[in-house]
């Protein structure tokens, strides 16, 4: 790097530049070696133009003149004449007061105005100039008030020329200091390194897109399915460049001639305008259109498109197709053969010996010639989404298939509690115990949990599978399992613990027949619990209508089966529960360990825990019966908890019947956006059906939908037997807060739905309803109240359901809608 000097001007830019990418920490007093012979050079020729002269200055001051000019000879030879070898006479200064500008009669100000001071010598090579001592204090001794002597005013010069760079070298635009001057150059030499690069990609590129088409011709086309058609209709008239107009062959086609025959009309026209009146300023859409087209295209475009035709006023497309798309074999490859839509619809087809539109279709493309306006018209009836039959259904009956199955019972139960109390850890073991959990599985998940130190989280990982929950260590949604004993088939459904994902929580309790509780009994988290999520989720519960309750006092291991910590814990929240309407005999309370798999399947060993004879977790899940019977003769209900999509044109949606029963073939309704959808599949649990009753949890195929229309927390019915869908409701709530017109969400499963408190009918009497107080203007925490809430959407909802209100992150009511 050459050597540089502090320079006058400071320009970010340079600062920017010079550093870029280059260790710039220090100035060097070493010259370049390109520098040292530019040196040499110029010395020599500055000592040649001065002649005999040159013997009146130094080496070292022509080198530092040199250096200042950058090797300029004339300035440099200018500068030394003027100052060492015939100085102008130095203007006789009038006596200034002693001490004032004497300083080797340069104006005291001059360097700071930018005159031209030549080189500054640098100190280390000039002597160090002894100021005479000045007496600032005596400088206006002399000087009359407001009567300031003529050769005493400061005269401001404005300098001649914008500052910037160092000043002075004659004549010319300002100089760029050395800085500058260094980093323009580098600047310079990387934009033409990168333009070069540039220019050679961009020829790679463009080289390796090209198609060579040459062996293909327009009439060898392979058939093409009725995708292809449809997609290679709207290509061609979308991407036709409309430098080459066809006759219009169809309706796209019609209409984009037209709309390019008046933009072109209009730039004509606007193009005249724009040289009469040059401050008309386009004000039409086309008008802008027109003025596109007048501007040349950008180097970008004319690198992807070449360049554009010649002068303005030729005929500019205002479509530039891609390059590959004028060639003949640009569809054809992907398209060639039947779709794996076509050949499964046409196998389908074949099976019930019905011919489908799409492989007709399909089959007669194959035969057509391919007409342009034929072309359109079947592009455009096989737009159709409904091209699929519906699957058959065999009219069964439901209800006398599910009394004369062998179908093991379905039960679906929750995983509450407040967050670490063990839930998922607790569920992990269980599946192990039951070996529905390979043991190698647990030690593969324990090696990985490993190393990011969370190896207790090793069962937890059996249900919480998601990157982000193993990484934290937390349950975000629910996770769904299922297991089976000789009786019954369950379904497990963890819901987080954590307080954000309350509404998670909701839309898994909603869903469960009974619940587990789990109680982390180890000292002081058994309180922080208590004080978090542990009483939310019971309340929670209750109102969901949740009415069995085993209650899982976890991590004894820790405790060491402290029997007095167990009883306090029972008795404490036993009389919570009570107090809640739950009846004892549907509370039960084991102590466990969940880690360990203590009391879960099989009798803890350990002596300390030999207090306890009560069942065992699966004994009490084994002997829980759903809380309501099913509703199996209610029309058909499903609140739909996932949405798979498939690639080949079937939604699969999960979730759990809340009523009725279907089977395949079933027309059905997704509510509320009222599409249409054929059940073309059913599974229940991990098996294959042809139906599904209330209770049980299904994923269900469905065919003749667009996925669009369906989303997590909408309503599945028959469409024989809608479900109402609006957005004001009337609620008998609970209140757990203060309840006021206010905004609030109502969650009912997965469905959460913003809207407010529009209005509080009444309070009522909690245990016979009758009316306490009309309109009250705010209802009190525990008080029950009817309430109108207005949602911002049409939902579907329907009175005897159970919803939660929300508000700010808290549970503020739960209730039943009237
Ligand atoms: N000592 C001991 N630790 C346990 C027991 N059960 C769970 N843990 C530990 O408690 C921590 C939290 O366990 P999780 O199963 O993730 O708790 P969780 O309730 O599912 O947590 P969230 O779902 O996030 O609310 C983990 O480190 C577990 O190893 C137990 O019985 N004994």
């Amino acid at each position: 790097m050459s050597r540089h000097r502090i320079v006058h001007t400071f320009n970010p830019d340079d600062i920017v530049s010079e550093f870029d990418g280059e260790d710039y920490g220090e100035e060097e007093d070493e010259l370049s070696p390109e520098d040292r012979v530019a040196m040499t050079n110029g010395t020599a020729e500055v000592r040649m133009a001065l002649g005999s002269e040159s013997s009146k200055v130094t080496t070292e001051q022509i080198q530092e003149s040199l250096w200042h000019y950058y090797y300029d000879l004339d300035k440099t030879v200018t500068y030394l004449m003027k100052t060492y070898i015939a100085p102008p006479p130095k203007p006789v200064a009038k006596k200034a007061p002693e001490g004032i500008g004497a300083d080797h009669g340069r104006p005291a100000f001059g360097d700071s105005l930018g005159y031209d001071m030549g080189p500054m010598p640098p100190t280390s090579h000039f002597p160090v100039i002894q100021r005479p001592k000045v007496s600032h204090s005596r400088f206006f001794d002399d000087m009359p008030w407001l009567n300031v002597p003529q050769d005493r005013l400061t005269v401001f010069i404005q300098p001649d020329r914008p500052r910037g760079g160092l000043l002075g070298g004659g004549e010319g635009p300002p100089k760029m200091s050395k800085l500058q001057a260094l980093a323009a150059a580098r600047k310079k030499k990387n934009e033409e390194k990168k333009e070069q690069d540039k220019a050679l990609q961009t020829e790679k590129g463009i080289a390796s897109l090209s198609i060579n088409d040459s062996t293909q011709k327009e009439n060898r086309k392979p058939p093409l399915s009725s995708l292809a058609k449809r997609q290679k209709t709207t290509d061609q008239s979308t991407l036709q460049p409309h430098s080459q107009p066809s006759a219009p062959t169809n309706r796209r086609d019609h209409q984009s001639t037209g709309q390019n025959e008046s933009s072109v009309d209009a730039a004509d026209g606007l193009d005249r305008g724009h040289a009469d009146s040059p401050v008309n300023p386009p004000t039409k859409p086309d008008e802008y259109v027109a003025l596109i087209q007048t501007v040349a295209p950008s180097a970008f475009a004319q690198t992807l498109f070449g360049s554009a035709p010649d002068a303005l006023g030729s005929h500019r497309p205002d479509v530039y197709a891609m390059p590959h798309t004028s060639s003949s074999s640009f569809f054809a490859q992907a398209f060639a053969e039947p779709s794996p839509d076509d050949i499964v619809l046409a196998a389908q087809a074949k099976a019930g010996k019905k011919t489908t539109a799409a492989p007709k279709a399909a089959k007669k493309s194959q035969k057509d010639k391919v007409t342009p306006e034929g072309e359109v018209a079947k592009g455009v009836s096989g737009l159709e989404i409904n091209d699929a039959p519906p699957p058959k259904s065999k009219g069964l009956d439901v209800l006398k298939e599910f009394q004369n199955s062998a179908n093991k019972r379905s039960i679906s139960f929750v995983v509450v509690g407040h967050v670490d109390a063990g839930k998922s850890t607790l569920m992990g073991r269980l599946l192990l115990e039951l070996k529905f959990v390979e043991k190698h599985t647990i030690d593969r998940y324990r090696k990985q949990a490993e190393k990011s130190g969370k190896q207790s989280f090793a069962l937890a990982w059996v249900m919480d599978q998601r990157s982000e929950e193993r990484d934290r260590g937390v349950t975000i949604d629910i996770a769904t399992n299922h297991f089976e004993t000789d009786k019954t088939s369950f379904t497990i459904l963890d819901a987080p613990g954590h307080r954000d994902f309350v509404p998670n929580m909701i839309a898994g309790a909603s869903q469960a027949d009974f619940a587990i509780l789990v109680i982390d009994a180890d000292t002081g988290a058994y309180e922080k619990g208590l004080k978090g999520q542990t009483r939310e989720h019971i309340l929670l519960l209750r109102s969901l209508g949740v009415q069995r309750l085993i209650i899982g006092v976890n991590k004894l291991d820790v405790i060491r089966w402290k029997k007095e910590r167990f009883e306090e814990i029972s008795e404490y929240i036993g009389g919570f529960l009570s107090g809640l309407g739950f009846q004892g005999k549907n509370v039960t309370f084991i102590p466990i360990s969940g880690l360990n798999g203590d009391n879960l399947v099989k009798r803890t060993e350990d002596e300390a825990a030999s207090w306890y004879t009560g069942p065992t977790l699966i004994e009490a899940l084994e002997s829980s019966e759903p809380s309501a019977a099913r509703a199996l003769k209610k029309p058909f209900r499903m609140a739909i908890s996932e949405v798979f999509r498939s690639q080949l044109g079937t939604t699969t949606i999960a979730g759990r019947i809340d009523s009725g029963s279907i089977q395949i073939g079933d027309l059905v309704l997704v509510e509320p956006s009222g599409e249409e959808a054929y059940i073309k599949s059913i599974m229940v649990d991990s098996d294959v059906q042809d139906w599904a009753v209330a209770g049980q949890s299904v994923s269900i195929a469905l065919t003749n939908i667009d996925p669009i229309h369906i989303r997590v927390g909408d309503m599945l019915c028959h469409k024989t037997q809608p479900i109402n869908c609006s957005d004001t409701f009337v609620l008998k709530a609970m209140a757990f807060a203060h309840l006021m017109p206010m905004p609030v969400d109502l969650h009912r499963g997965r469905l959460h739905a913003a809207g407010q408190i529009q209005s509080i009918t009444s309070t009522l009497d909690k245990s016979t309803g009758a009316i306490v107080k009309k309109k009250p203007r705010i209802v009190q925490p525990g008080d029950v109240a009817r309430v109108v809430v207005k949602l911002a959407s049409k939902a579907p909802l329907e009175s005897g359901q159970r919803v939660v209100i929300r508000s700010g992150g808290e549970t503020i009511a739960a209730g039943l809608l009237e």
